[in-house]
């Protein structure tokens, strides 16, 4: 399979630059957030409110397993890494990508964690503190990593596809 996962923070970018990168390479688009959505019949925050952090970690790691397709941009939600077996498939079905930002602009954007429906594994409740637990995580299951530092919404785009381009140049297998 020849797929590309991305993953990075809440706010980063994984649903927005995957529906650009795939219309640019000609994939599919899948954004996981949508596949527990049409699974469930329930909003994430309904989702997250009935069955606790971790029920909702455990059930997005069984939907990203679930997840069998080929050439396609599979955007997950920020919580994807929690769960290694998940991470573990994905990275078997091709590459992952995390989008990195700095926290500074994270910030701007996500507001607050619990109404924004964000779990935080070791129960964290500030956006710092989700940082700093999860970009261990983004950087473990990353096979490429692209920084988004300064970027706007077209630079973002353009730089995500320009990244990806040359890596399928040299990795013509991916
Ligand atoms: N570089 C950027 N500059 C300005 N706004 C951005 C940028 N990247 C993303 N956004 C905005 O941030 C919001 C969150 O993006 P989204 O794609 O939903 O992130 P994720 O899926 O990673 O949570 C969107 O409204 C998007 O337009
Ligand atoms: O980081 C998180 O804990 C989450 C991020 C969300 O997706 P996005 O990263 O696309 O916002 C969504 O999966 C859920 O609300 C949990
Ligand atoms: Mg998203």
């Amino acid at each position: 399979m020849h797929n590309i996962t991305l993953i990075g923070m809440p706010g980063s970018g994984k649903t927005t630059f995957g529906k650009t990168l795939a219309a640019g390479l000609s994939y599919h688009f899948i954004d996981t957030d949508d596949v527990i959505i049409q699974t469930y019949h329930k909003p994430l925050m309904e989702l997250i409110d009935e069955y606790g952090t971790e029920g909702f970690i455990t059930l997005e790691g069984k939907v990203l397993q679930s997840i069998y397709t080929n050439q396609a941009v599979i955007s997950t939600g920020g919580s994807a890494v929690y769960s290694d077996d998940a991470m573990q498939y994905l990275k078997s079905t091709g590459i992952v990508i995390y989008l990195h930002h700095q926290l500074d602009v994270l910030a701007q954007r996500v507001g607050n964690l619990v109404t924004r429906g964000v779990v935080c594994h070791s129960g964290c409740t500030t956006l710092e503190d989700l940082y700093e637990e999860r970009c261990p995580l983004y950087e473990k299951y990353a096979d490429l990593t692209v920084d988004f530092t300064g970027c706007s919404v077209e630079q973002c785009s353009e730089k995500l596809l320009k990244t990806v381009q040359a890596y399928l140049k040299e990795h013509p297998n991916c």
